[in-house]
């Protein structure tokens, strides 16, 4: 299946896995399967993929710690234990991932966050440091000042929203099922798994049902939610089981597991829209009239000569305006350097670039993928 070669393509993305994954019958971490997943993500690593995990599992781990056998119902013991066992579920992580000389880190994010268009900039510039360093974010919800995905157990939007801030090629769920069935495979010994479908394609709700499980937890509506989510900024999504044996490995070498939901529109298509509506811009970059002609007609990348003047503090990877000399917008887009690195490589040719930095990320200063012509 030609769609699964995204799988193989793909060059960073988010791993959700769940709550009915990580603990031992919703009881304490699955230390072992935990190890065995860490194992198969170092491998994307090392093979130069940026990978984020979203990993819940903090109340089961509080509750075990604190010796608790009955899931409380009070919202506040709820968040009490999970402050209590994000302790454990980090160490967890990053005991695993040290085996293999990576690093990790802690992020704790809420919705709130990630709608606040200055707090997702900062969220984003530090998930892209992190990635840059080579280390892989641990990302939970913050169950001390929020209550929505204890509540409804559900980190699978968390994980689409994480997918959306670091626009992600793919967002991978690993749950207790094979994936997305026809009906809940607990309850219909003949479900039958759905292998691929559109993520915005409503009538796959009907399958999902509701199904909340007997911990109260997201079920499968709120991963279909997720991988539509997903799918605003272009990134598909996997629903597939975690405990099929090296089913990350599996799933990049396109073998046909799981559910995979593709976004309606192109990636590109997808990725441009998305930008349209949610950054603001940190500074400009003046074009010249070839550079002009190209971008706006010829759809193509902005290369740095035919840039003649940078204006503001960007960081790589923010959004810029990019106007003509009379100083109309003519387009916006990702650039690829800091704003004082833009500034040096402006007017030059790209294979000057290494010459005046010492390095290069990208021939361009704005690829045409990011790049929106306005
Ligand atoms: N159509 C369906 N296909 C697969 N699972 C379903 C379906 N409908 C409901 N479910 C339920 O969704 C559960 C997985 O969701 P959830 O318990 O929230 O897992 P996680 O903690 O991994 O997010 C399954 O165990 C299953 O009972
Ligand atoms: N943030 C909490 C709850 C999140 C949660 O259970 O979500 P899910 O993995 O979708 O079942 C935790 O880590 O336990």
């Amino acid at each position: 299946m030609t769609e699964r070669l995204q799988l193989r393509q793909a060059r960073r993305l988010v791993i959700k896995i769940g709550s009915a994954l990580l603990t031992n019958d919703g009881r304490g971490l699955d230390v072992a399967a935990l190890g065995l997943w860490v194992d198969q993500i170092a491998e994307l690593v090392e093979e130069g993929v940026e990978v984020v995990v979203v990993s819940s599992g903090s109340v089961a781990e509080g509750m075990s710690r604190l010796g608790w056998t009955v899931r409380p119902e009070q919202l506040h013991q709820l968040q009490a234990a999970a402050a209590v066992g994000q302790m454990g579920l980090v160490q967890t992580w990053e005991a695993q991932f040290k085996r293999h000389d990576i690093h990790t880190a802690q992020i704790l994010l809420t919705h709130d966050d990630l709608s606040d268009r200055k707090r997702y900039l900062n969220g984003r510039s530090t998930l892209r440091a992190l990635l840059d360093f080579g280390v892989v974010p641990i990302v939970n919800e913050n169950d001390t000042v929020v209550t929505d995905e204890i509540r409804f157990g559900d980190n699978d939007t968390l994980g689409a929203l994480v997918a959306n801030l670091i626009e992600a090629d793919g967002l991978i769920i690993l749950t207790d099922q094979l994936g997305l069935f026809d009906r809940d495979p607990r309850k219909n010994a003949d479900a039958r798994l759905v292998t691929e479908g559109k993520a915005g394609d409503h009538e796959l709700d009907a399958m999902a049902g509701g199904g909340a499980g007997v911990l109260g937890r997201g079920g499968m509506l709120t991963k279909l939610r997720a991988a539509r989510l997903a799918a605003r900024s272009g990134a598909f999504t996997v629903i597939v089981g975690g405990r099929i044996e090296g089913v990350i490995g599996r799933l990049r070498q396109g073998d046909v597991i799981g559910t995979l939901l593709l976004p309606e529109q192109g990636r590109i298509a997808a990725r441009k829209q998305w930008l349209a509506s949610h950054l603001q811009t940190r500074g400009k970059l003046t074009l010249d009239d070839g550079a002009v002609k190209v971008v706006c007609l010829g759809g193509r990348s902005l290369l740095p000569v035919g840039v003649k003047g940078v204006a503001g503090q960007f960081r790589r990877g923010e959004m810029v305006s990019c106007i003509d000399q009379a100083g109309k917008e003519i387009a916006r887009g990702l650039v690829n350097y800091d704003a004082d690195e833009a500034r040096a490589i402006a007017g030059r040719s790209s294979d000057r670039i290494v010459d005046v930095l010492g390095y290069i990320s990208g021939e361009e200063m704005i690829h045409r993928d990011n790049l929106i012509v306005v």
